[in-house]
């Protein structure tokens, strides 16, 4: 029976199911009661803390901190309002706990004593909810899923989990975790609290602070495993909460699919982004010419490529040379350094300036923390010297007048005084006079030094690094295994203008210029994260000093710019030697049918991967030809059949990108409406249709999807077999295929 179907009525006591239902209901009146009752409090005491004045910064900061503190609460009671309550266990001894979206203390009055009222489901005392199976039952003589609609118990259905018969309070039925898998899609993923598997919670609430790699097939869940992740951590790990997460997805369309995830799960402090938005938003505005619109448009086949050679760990080494050789390089040294000092000339030798060199290199500091030092120490030298240069002309003086006057100039200079009747102490000479500290002070504030260090030991933009490591890079032999053509794109792209593709650059060039990026986060997470250069990573990685980090993927569905297959290669020495890998292997996704007609081309993008296996069972996927003329309207055609299968259902076309605008268009006249390349289009029974480019489709999902003419997918980029895979497992439901005659 569907829980849907099972509303409690007051004429029917006698059904088992509606009585549970009732006793459910009143556990979860309970509930909501004292989320009323604690909301109430938490705003008068929100209220009151922020009146709260003080000029002491430590009261101030305390405050803050409360303030935060109490909003999350009140934020976490908020979106706890729906389906508050989700599942409840049952011990063999006969405990009984509820699980849910927070946990609810015990009730004071409650004759139950100390057990809550609601336990929170990332609490260590929800595991056995997720974990327990019939083999290892943990203690678990029933697991109980409970359905609600707002604040209204709808359903339950009971898992018996220790063996034991069915008793008159049990309701066994289908679990919870089918209707999710076949419930129809919206356009945005929701979240699973409820249905969790036990593979999954594993990895969600794993102890691991570090680096979790988790690796996967389509639709195994690794999006729903990261995002779960996220809250967890919120919850579990000290300092993240304050700290924030960082969601890292490929798109902005992938962004909006995986938007209401978290804040369903009452957290509405992550951060989602890209790679490149994190990025842009770190560099001066207008760094990269980039509009909304081409973010999420195709990118040039230019761009990924240039992505993929540029985004080589060795870059960073290049980058790191470019500026090091804008640090007083001794070909700049070889006639000394020269500065006026008052009217003088004050020359240092070559060598003296590599000493300061070495000395402002060997501090540690960015580049511009470096030129600060140098500067320093120059002028230090250059006081050193004109102190030493004006004892020399004294000394100089005082020899060449002793010569001339038969003796010590200052001794008859102070004989003539006492003849005088005056004191006999000579004057202070000249280099007594020079004051090093006013020296020193003119020399650090004038322009004078600062424009001559500024021909040594230049200030620098990170597009000026950018281009030289690119100048460099373009080099024969700078680069391994580049081609002629690479190498070519390489020289273009160090003229400008700046692409998203040369971002991981211009982020690793403003580090090595003026240090870490203001923002970095306690933990991020990364999706699909086989899209990620080395230098991609570099840019994440310098936002997440903690390296606490959560990454999934499939490198089996790597886009263009990825280069390796193995998770060793692709994250680095950094990442990797942190790293613990888990594995899913149960596609909760698509069914064995449509898994089947992507297998043969898993055996040819990753031959070592061993196929997902699918959850359900469900029709064969359909295969149709047209002639390349026809192509549109056997799509527009196969639209409809699709749509058909799943009524109220999305469909979804994927196509190679540049194809993607006529079949959107023959999709408008024939539904009469616009389905674009985003918006939604709604056809005749009610459903919606998507069209989107393949290039685009990572992650996402649809009811049915309609792949148009797989050949065409394949040629149109270099890892265009890898597209087609993704494109053939994006349906929960029905695939067409149609192929070009
Ligand atoms: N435990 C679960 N309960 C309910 N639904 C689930 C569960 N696990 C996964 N799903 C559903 O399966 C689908 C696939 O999950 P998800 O997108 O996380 O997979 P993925 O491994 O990230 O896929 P891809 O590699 O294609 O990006 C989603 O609709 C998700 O909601």
């Amino acid at each position: 029976m569907p829980l849907s179907d099972v509303r409690p009525t007051p004429t029917s006591r006698q059904s088992p199911t509606l009585r549970q239902i009732e006793t459910e209901q009143d556990a979860v009146r309970r509930m909501h009661a004292r989320v009323d009752a604690d909301t109430e409090h938490l705003r008068t005491q929100l209220a009151r803390a922020l009146q709260g004045r003080s000029a002491d910064t430590t009261v101030l900061h305390d405050r803050e901190a409360r303030v935060r503190l109490l909003s999350r609460r009140l934020r976490a009671l908020d979106a706890a309002g729906h389906a508050l309550c989700f599942g409840r266990i049952d011990t063999t001894d006969g405990r009984v706990l509820h699980v849910g979206r927070l946990g609810l203390q015990a009730d004071p009055e409650d004759a139950a004593g100390d057990t809550p009222l609601l336990v929170d489901w990332r609490a260590d005392a929800a595991r056995p909810f997720y974990a327990a199976t019939p083999v290892h039952p943990l203690g678990l003589r029933r697991r109980r899923h409970l359905a609600l609609d707002g604040r209204t118990v709808t359903g339950v259905t009971d898992e018996l989990l220790d063996g034991s018969e069915p008793g008159p309070d049990d309701v066994v039925g289908d679990g919870p975790l089918l209707a999710a898998l076949t419930a129809r899609r919206t356009g945005r993923m929701r979240e699973v609290v409820a249905t969790l598997q036990a593979e999954q919670d594993e990895i969600v609430r794993s102890a691991h602070r570090g680096v979790l790699v988790v690796e996967g097939g389509p639709g195994t869940g690794k999006t729903v495993v990261a995002l779960h992740r996220a809250a967890y951590v919120l919850a579990a790990f000290d300092g993240v909460a304050d700290q924030g997460v960082l969601v890292l997805g490929p798109n902005s369309r992938f962004l909006d699919y995986i938007s209401q995830v978290l804040p369903s799960l009452g957290e509405n402090d992550v951060v989602l982004s890209t790679p490149a938005a994190v990025v842009r938003g770190a560099l001066p505005p207008g760094t990269v010419a980039v509009s909304p619109d081409e973010e999420d448009g195709a990118r040039p086949a230019a761009d990924a490529a240039l992505s993929r050679v540029a985004g080589r760990a060795a870059l960073a080494d290049l980058l790191a040379d470019a500026v090091r050789a804008r640090q007083a390089p001794d070909d700049a040294l070889a006639g000394g350094f020269v500065v006026r000092v008052g009217g003088d000339e004050v020359r240092l030798a070559p060598d003296v300036v590599a000493g300061v060199r070495t000395r402002a290199q060997d501090a540690g500091l960015p580049h511009h923390g470096g030129r600060a030092v140098f500067l320093e120490e120059m002028a230090e030298e250059i006081v050193d010297a004109t102190v030493a240069d004006a004892r020399a002309t004294l000394e100089r003086i005082d020899a060449e007048s002793a010569a001339l006057i038969g003796g010590d100039l200052d001794a008859v200079v102070a004989g003539d005084l006492r003849r005088l009747g005056l004191d006999g102490t000579p004057g202070a000479d000249a280099a007594d006079e020079l004051d090093p500290d006013a020296l020193r002070a003119e020399l650090l504030e004038g322009p004078a030094l600062d424009r001559a260090v500024d021909a040594l030991w230049p200030r620098l933009d990170p597009g000026q690094v950018v281009a030289a490591a690119l100048a460099a890079a373009a080099a024969p032999g700078a680069l391994p295994r580049t081609t002629e053509d690479e190498r070519a794109l390489l020289a273009r792209a160090a003229s400008g203008p700046w692409t998203d593709a040369h971002l991981p650059l211009l982020d690793e060039a403003a580090e090595l210029l003026d240090g870490p990026p203001a923002r970095s986060y306690g933990h991020v997470v990364v999706d699909e994260a086989q899209e990620l250069t080395p230098m991609q990573w570099r840019a994440v990685l310098r936002r997440c000093p903690s390296r606490s980090l959560t990454i999934v993927g499939d490198l089996a569905q790597a886009g263009p710019s990825a280069e390796h297959d193995r998770w060793a290669d692709a994250l680095g020495p950094d990442l990797w030697r942190r790293a613990q890998v888990r594995a899913l292997t149960v596609s909760y996704r698509t069914t064995a049918e449509i898994l089947a007609v992507a297998r043969p081309i898993l055996a040819r993008v990753a031959p070592a991967q061993a196929p997902s296996v699918a959850v359900r069972r469900g029709d064969e996927p359909r295969r149709a030809t047209a002639l390349r003329d026809d192509l549109r309207a056997a799509v527009v055609r196969e639209v409809g059949a699709a749509a058909d299968l799943v009524p109220g259902g999305l469909v979804g076309v994927l196509a190679a990108d540049d194809a993607v605008a006529g079949f959107a268009s023959a999709l408008t006249s024939d539904l009469g409406a616009d389905p674009g390349t985003d918006a939604d289009g709604v056809d005749g029974s009610g459903g919606r249709v998507r069209v989107v480019p393949v290039s685009q489709a990572r992650g996402l999902e649809f009811d049915a999807v309609v792949v148009a003419d797989p050949a065409g997918i394949v040629a149109a980029r270099s890892c265009g077999e890898r597209d087609l895979y993704v494109a053939l497992t994006r349906a929960t439901t029905a695939l067409t295929v149609v192929d070009v005659d």
